[in-house]
Parts: C-alpha cells; structure tokens; sequence
C-alpha cells in the first residue's frame, strides 16, 4: 500500500513517516525544498520535492507516483502569520488543498486531510465532530475551506481533527508549546502563559498512530483525534517545568484579554474521542505519560 504525505518535513509529518514505515507502508514523503528527516529511513521510502501550491508540481508527482492513500498535512500553520498574510494563507490552505484533492481524485483511492480545533469558536468547548463549526481566525476558517472542499470530493475522504500537538522536535519542525516552554525556562526567560485556554494536548505519536488506524480501517468521515485530558497552557507549563525540574516562577500566569496575538485563539476547545474510540480502536496517552516519552 502506497502513503504519500504532504508537508512531511513537518512535526506530524515525520513523526507520521517514521511510524507509517514501520508499519511497512510504501511512503512517498513530499514538502518543499531538502527532506528535514533526520534520518535516513530504511524500508520502502522516498522522499519528492512538492510544493502543493505549485499545482504542475502536484500533479507531475502525483501523475508519477499514483498513491493509494494521500495524507495531506501540508498547512500554513502560524496563526498569525496566516492573519497578517492572508493571501499566503489562502494559496496555501484553500489553493493548495484544492489542488492536491484535485489530483487525489484522479489517481488516488483515499484522501486523509488533517483539520484543526481552531474550526470551532471555542464558546462551548469539548467538541464532538457534529459540533457546529466557526471559525474565529483566518487560519480556522482556511483549514475549514479544506474541510468543506474534502466533503465535496468524488472519492472515500476521512477528515482528522487535531489539537495543540506536542512531542520530540525531530529536525527543522515548528516549535509546539512544550518544546517552547522548556526551552524558554532553560533560557532563564521569563513567560507569559495564558490559563484561561482549553485544550486537549495531543501527543504526536498517537496522532501519527489514529492516522494509521484510519489508513488500516479504511474509514471514511469526521474524527476527532486528540488526547484525552483537558488542561491550560499554563496547566501544561507548570507539568512541564516539574517535569525537567525548572523554574516554574519564571512562568507568568496571564489571561487572553492581556496576552494579544494578531490571530485570536477559540478559548475553549478539546475534544470528545468517543467516535475515534469505538470505531478506530484509538486510545491516546494521559499527558503526564507524553511528557515522561520527551
Ligand atoms: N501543530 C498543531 O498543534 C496542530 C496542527 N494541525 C494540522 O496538522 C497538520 C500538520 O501540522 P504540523 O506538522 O503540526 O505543523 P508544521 O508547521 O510542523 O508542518 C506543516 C508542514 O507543511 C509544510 N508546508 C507548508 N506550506 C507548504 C507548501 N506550499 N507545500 C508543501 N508543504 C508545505 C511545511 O513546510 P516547511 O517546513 O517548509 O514550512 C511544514 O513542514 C497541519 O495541516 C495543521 O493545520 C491541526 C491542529 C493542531
Ligand atoms: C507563544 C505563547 C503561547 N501561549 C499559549 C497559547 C496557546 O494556547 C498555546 C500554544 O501557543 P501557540 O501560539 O504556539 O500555538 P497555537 O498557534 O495556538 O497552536 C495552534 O496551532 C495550530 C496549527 C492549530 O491547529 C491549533 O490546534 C493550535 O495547536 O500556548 C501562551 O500562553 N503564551 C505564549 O507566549
């Protein structure tokens, strides 16, 4: 069976390659410029140059490789940058998907898109998939677009809702709150953590492994894919500075309404598992476990 990843360079999309082969799927990992993995996998691998906002490139490599499972994971996934830069975000999250859905329905069996929390305002939190979706920033309301385009498409789609994921940095990914919070203390930095955001922490790997589990079952429709306990960023900054025994006085305990960012964050979110659960078979680690695996 032949996996091909978009934005594999990514947090998701090496952790996503590493458990795929060891799963002894065929993987095609793809993103823009020099492959990031740090490693140099063995088993049946290769890694293309894809940048999906170039739609020749999209279609040459998927003309090429004709895979029977796409995960597309390549997102603009900076907030603010998607706020501040709106036109990138939308080639990037709305043109992009298009495109490689595009070409997934015309070589490809099963198309896996990788959706956000941030579909949803964050007013009710716990969110179960048939929550009604709005958007609150132009990151959101981007991957939300993808979701709506995947729901049209002519071929067995499954849509994978994550939230707030963490794990080991491999090489070149983009930060996440537990590699900044423990790099920032081991700094002597003192930061601002806001304690009045919900989320469910999602550790990469069981991320990575309901992926898997979807791939394997071949299910089709919404999940909510996310880990099981509800916690604040500043929850999650505390744990991890008891964690790797640092200062947790340098941890500053502030709200949204004093920490602004250019792309408003949901307040509320996490998410209900039980869909994933009963019909996937997926059952994420408690966090506190997440961290001992850092
Ligand atoms: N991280 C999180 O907390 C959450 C992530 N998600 C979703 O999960 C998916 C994976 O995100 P994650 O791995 O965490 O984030 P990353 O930013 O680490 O990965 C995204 C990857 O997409 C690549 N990419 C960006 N633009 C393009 C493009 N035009 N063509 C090809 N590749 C591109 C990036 O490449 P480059 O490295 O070169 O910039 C990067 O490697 C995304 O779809 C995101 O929306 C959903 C909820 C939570
Ligand atoms: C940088 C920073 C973050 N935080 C909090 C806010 C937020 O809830 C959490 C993570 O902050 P960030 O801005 O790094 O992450 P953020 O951009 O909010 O993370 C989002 O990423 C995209 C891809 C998603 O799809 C969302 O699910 C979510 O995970 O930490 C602080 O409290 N203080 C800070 O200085």
């Amino acid at each position: 069976m032949k996996v091909l990843i978009t934005g594999a360079n990514g947090l998701l999309g090496q952790h996503l390659t590493k458990i795929l082969l060891d799963r002894n799927y065929q993987v095609i990992a793809t993103s823009r410029g020099e492959s990031r993995l740090p490693f140099q996998p063995s088993g049946n691998y290769a890694y293309r140059e894809m940048d999906i906002a170039n739609a020749l490139e999209t279609f040459a490599v998927m003309s090429q490789e004709r895979p029977d499972v796409v995960i597309h994971a390549a997102a603009m996934t900076q907030i603010d940058d998607c706020e501040l830069r709106p036109q990138q975000c939308e080639r990037i999250n709305v043109q992009g998907t298009s495109q490689i859905l595009t070409d997934a329905e015309t070589f490809s069996s099963h198309f896996i898109f990788i959706s956000t929390d941030f579909v949803f305002d964050g007013e009710q939190g716990n969110y179960a998939e048939e929550d009604e979706t709005k958007p609150i920033s132009l990151y959101g309301f981007s991957k939300l677009q993808g979701e709506s385009m995947v729901q049209t498409s002519t071929i067995p789609f499954a849509i994978v809702r994550t939230c707030l994921v963490y794990g080991n940095l491999l090489k070149g990914t983009r930060s996440n709150i537990v590699s900044w919070v423990k790099e920032s203390l081991q700094q002597g930095k003192t930061i601002q953590v806001v304690s009045d955001q919900v989320r469910t922490p999602t550790y990469v790997e069981d991320l990575a492994k309901g992926i898997a589990l979807i791939i394997e079952k071949k299910a089709t429709g919404i999940y909510h894919i996310s880990g099981k306990d509800w916690l604040t960023p500043y929850d999650i900054a505390l744990k991890t500075a008891a964690k790797f025994q640092l200062d947790a006085s340098k941890i500053v305990k502030v709200d949204a309404s004093t920490f602004k960012q250019p792309g408003r964050r949901p307040l509320k979110t996490g998410f209900i598992i039980e869909k994933a659960r009963k019909e996937l078979g997926f059952e994420p680690i408690p966090f506190d476990e997440g961290l001992n695996l850092l």
